[in-house]
């Protein structure tokens, strides 16, 4: 029966994320059904009663997928956030949980540094004050005096992608732009004309307008507090379109009503959506409910990327924005998840055939990959040998961790080849000295699995659907007998496979079968004469 899965989304999000999931283009296509339930907005009791059934959480920022959610949803398997931070998000229990968590980085940026700007004019003209003024019929052109941008310093904290957008903006207004980031290269720093200052101080001595872009994690909570408040020039403003909480705020509220600070603009608070009430209503202060990212641009950009992260997640791919999965970025090629493919297959293929207590598991790799792709490989290895392996659900996410749980230890080792080979050798070692097995594959035109070997017996077959492997003594008579009984079990060959190691010695046989397979018509087989062993390998 086909699988549905439930995908339940929470917060509002754009019509072109219902129509990619509802019409998905053929090469993300998914095989199992999609039972969508849209909540925007929704009550968290009612996403704690939905999430118990749902394969797939698309949520906003006003969902906290903290323990108590996650604990709740026995059948999910991605988290997608649309959009880019993650703070609502308990990703180390997500990982634990094989999890996988996507965002969509970039696709908000310019909406993001946009708000902050118009925060920023908003705030030195002082223009909400006056509109509200106006509007109600006076006309106070003394009042509403402000102060220019241009020759201030703007002091950004974290110049990643919002940040520098709001340094191209700054320069274009003519104010000076200094910024701290310690986690990047001087080159960024130099592209976007924003001077270095190598300590939080620093910049804090310098500016007239403080400005945060970082995300909220343990090091950034309250990195604004009031002595770093109080560190900056008297008179100063400060902006937070980032996250509630990097700028403490009732030390803000306290350097406002000494009038030490002389405004700020926030989009993003620490208890949204009930801010606290002081600092809302102060009179120097211009708020806005979280709107960094509701543009019609981004939130289209943001439909688009999720749903494609959504879909290729469930295709098993390996997206293109995953949090929790700090090794793999972007797939970078066809060839590359065609190949992962295949180690997913070989090692759920030497999954199946060894009876000894496993110690280690080797990928040899007979290519020319980078690290990253290396990595890939890895973990599809893992993956495919795990999910035969192991009650656990498993996944890119957690597949690493689940090995180390039972005590398994991985070699990967890559023999470069000349010409543009992709052969796989993947093995499994035994405590004792004597355990072994190994399972060759290929990739034959850069895109047929092919299964290639098995210990000293070679092959030519498909990795695909069921397959018996099976040992016989090398006599007359074998392929026959083999061939009726399971003709006569309703059983069609699909393709038949028989490689020896000498006349007469071993012989080992691979039946590609239509269909599914029961294990009682494998046992069936063993009790033909010559046959030492039969064993069925499934899932490929
Ligand atoms: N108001 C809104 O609706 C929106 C808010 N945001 C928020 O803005 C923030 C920035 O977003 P992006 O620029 O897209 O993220 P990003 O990841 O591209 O940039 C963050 C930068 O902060 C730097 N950083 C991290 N820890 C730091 C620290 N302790 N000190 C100094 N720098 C540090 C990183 O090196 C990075 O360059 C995030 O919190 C994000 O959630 C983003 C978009 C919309
Ligand atoms: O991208 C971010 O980090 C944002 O804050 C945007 O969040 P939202 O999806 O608008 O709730």
């Amino acid at each position: 029966m086909e699988k549905t899965v439930k995908i339940l989304i929470t917060g509002k999000l754009h019509d072109i994320a219902l129509k990619l999931l509802n019409n998905q283009p053929s090469e993300l296509a998914v095989s199992e059904s999609l039972k969508i339930v849209y909540i925007p907005d929704a009550p968290r009791d009612i996403i704690l009663k939905e999430i118990e059934d749902t394969h797939v959480l698309i949520s906003r920022s006003e969902t906290d997928v903290d323990a108590e959610l996650l604990r709740k949803a026995k059948k999910l398997s991605v988290v997608a956030r649309a959009a880019v931070g993650y703070g609502n998000i308990d990703c180390d229990l997500a990982t634990e949980m094989g999890i996988l968590v996507v965002n969509t980085p970039g696709k908000n940026t310019n909406s993001a540094a946009e708000l902050t700007m118009g925060l920023l004019l908003a705030l030195v003209r002082k223009i909400p004050q006056a509109h509200m003024s106006t509007s109600a019929g006076g006309w106070n052109r003394h009042k509403f005096s402000g102060t220019e941008l241009g020759d201030k310093t703007i002091g950004i904290v974290g110049l990643g992608n919002v940040g520098h957008r709001v340094a191209k903006f700054a320069k274009g207004f003519d104010m000076r732009v200094i910024a701290y980031d310690p986690y990047i290269s001087e080159d960024v720093f130099r592209k976007n004309q924003a001077e270095r200052k190598n300590t939080l101080e620093e910049l804090l001595a310098e500016c007239d307008v403080l400005s945060v872009h970082v995300p909220l994690n343990k090091e950034t909570k309250g990195m604004i507090s009031l002595v770093e408040l109080k560190k900056m020039r008297k008179g100063g403003i400060i902006l937070n379109a980032a996250r509630g909480g990097i700028v403490a705020e009732r030390a803000l509220l306290e350097v406002l009503n000494e009038g030490y600070i002389v405004g700020a603009a926030i989009d993003t608070f620490d208890n949204e959506p009930k801010p606290l009430q002081e600092l809302i209503a102060h009179p120097n202060v211009i708020v806005t409910p979280h709107i960094g990212a509701s543009t019609a641009e981004a939130q289209y950009r943001i439909g688009e990327t999720i749903a494609i992260q959504v879909l290729k997640a469930l295709r098993g791919e390996i997206v293109d924005y995953p949090v929790n999965l700090p090794h793999v970025s972007l797939l970078g090629s066809n060839d590359l998840k065609v190949f992962s493919v295949l180690s997913e297959k070989v090692s759920r293929f030497g999954a199946q055939i060894f009876d000894f207590q496993p110690a280690i598991l080797k990928l040899t790799v007979k290519a020319n990959l980078n690290k990253e792709d290396l990595q890939v490989l890895k973990l599809s290895a893992i993956k495919g040998f795990l999910s035969h392996a192991s009650e656990e659900f498993v996944s890119y996410v957690n597949a690493e961790k689940i090995l180390q749980r039972k005590g398994l230890e991985f070699e990967i080792e890559m023999t470069p080849s000349s010409s543009a080979k992709n052969e796989l050798l993947f093995e499994v070692y035994g405590k004792g000295t004597s355990e072994k097995i190994s399972v060759g594959a290929v990739l034959y035109d850069g895109k047929f699995a092919r299964l290639s070997s098995i210990n000293d017996f070679l092959f030519e077959i498909e990795l695909d659907n069921d397959l018996i492997v099976m040992q016989n003594h090398d006599r007359p008579g074998v392929i026959g007998d083999v061939g009726s009984y399971l003709a006569k079990n309703n059983v069609n060959i699909a393709q038949f496979e028989l490689s020896r190691n000498r006349r007469g010695g071993m012989a080992m046989s691979l039946i590609r079968i239509d269909g599914d397979l029961e294990s009682e018509v494998v046992a069936g087989l063993r009790k033909l004469p010559n046959l030492i062993s039969a064993r069925l390998v499934s899932g490929l």
